[in-house]
């Protein structure tokens, strides 16, 4: 059964979509089945893997309000081992539409259970919200991803954050964790990026990962051209934190698979 990690944080351009691209398609160049799903109606996350939106008649909108089978609109990707369930502008509308609907936080997990046994990773991409799809995403999720980017204010609405998993912890999905803050768009020439590094550090201890990202232009440049940095310029920086971080990310599931 594959472990989902929601991407999440209600702010807004911290990194999110940089990082479930390039972290599902790093864990599918390492022989992992990997499904992203996109539950920001910006879709984001369905054009940076090359999914040209234009030519979804159905994205995960008809999944989560009108009960279309997952595996109709999963789509493979250019990357071996990676597939999406895409997003388009369609799914600004669920966030209103799903409001008066039964069970309208537990959708996406129902819409994901039959499919699961496919993949070994799901990562959620959510909007910068903590609305019905975040919460949707929170829900069907064994833990979440948070990026934080490395600016002043970086901690600013992160107890928000923190508040609303505690809320889905004892309400719609007791299991859920954190699996780590992951450090974003770090300028090492400043000494403020290093500060915020402290910062985070001290209050989310063992949780910050290793893996820092850099700001890099080449990150920046490959969801244009619809492809993740692993297969955009797989020698720049950039790809090499994102390997490193898949690393992390898998060495934490087996440590926690000893643990029980
Ligand atoms: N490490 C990086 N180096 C350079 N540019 C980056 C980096 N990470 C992200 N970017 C760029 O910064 C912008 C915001 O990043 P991204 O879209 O990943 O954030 P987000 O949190 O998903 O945003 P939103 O809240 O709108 O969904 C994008 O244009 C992206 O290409
Ligand atoms: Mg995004």
């Amino acid at each position: 059964m594959g472990k989902v990690i929601a991407v999440a944080n209600q702010k807004g351009g911290v990194g999110k979509t940089t990082s479930a691209v390039n972290l599902s398609a790093c864990l599918a160049y390492m022989n992992h089945k990997v499904l992203l799903v996109d539950i920001d109606p910006q879709g984001n996350a369905t054009s940076g893997s090359g999914i040209n939106k234009a030519d979804m008649d159905q994205c995960v909108y008809n999944v989560l309000v009108e009960d279309l089978e997952a595996e109709k609109v999963c789509v493979p990707t250019s990357v071996e081992n990676l597939d999406v369930i895409p997003a388009t502008i369609q799914l600004a509308g669920a966030e209103i539409e799903l409001v008066p609907t039964i069970s309208r936080e537990v959708r996406l997990k129902k819409a994901l259970e039959p499919i699961m046994d496919r993949y070994d990773y799901v990562i959620i991409d959510c909007p910068p919200s903590l609305g019905l799809l975040t919460l949707n995403a929170l829900t069907a999720s064994d833990s979440v991803l948070i990026p934080v980017q490395c600016e002043y204010y970086a901690l600013e609405g992160l107890s928000q954050l923190l508040n609303t998993i505690r809320l889905v912890q004892k309400h719609l999905n007791k299991q859920l964790t954190i699996e780590g803050v992951l450090l974003t768009m770090l300028d090492a020439r400043t000494n403020l990026g290093l500060q915020v590094i402290d910062e985070v550090k001290k209050y989310f201890q063992d949780k910050v990962y290793q893996s820092v990202v850099p700001r890099n232009v080449r990150l920046g440049e490959a969801p244009s051209h619809g492809q993740p940095i692993i297969i955009y310029d797989p020698k720049s920086r950039g790809a090499e934190v994102y390997l490193d971080l898949a690393k992390e990310v898998i060495a934490n599931g087996e440590r926690v698979r000893e643990r029980n």
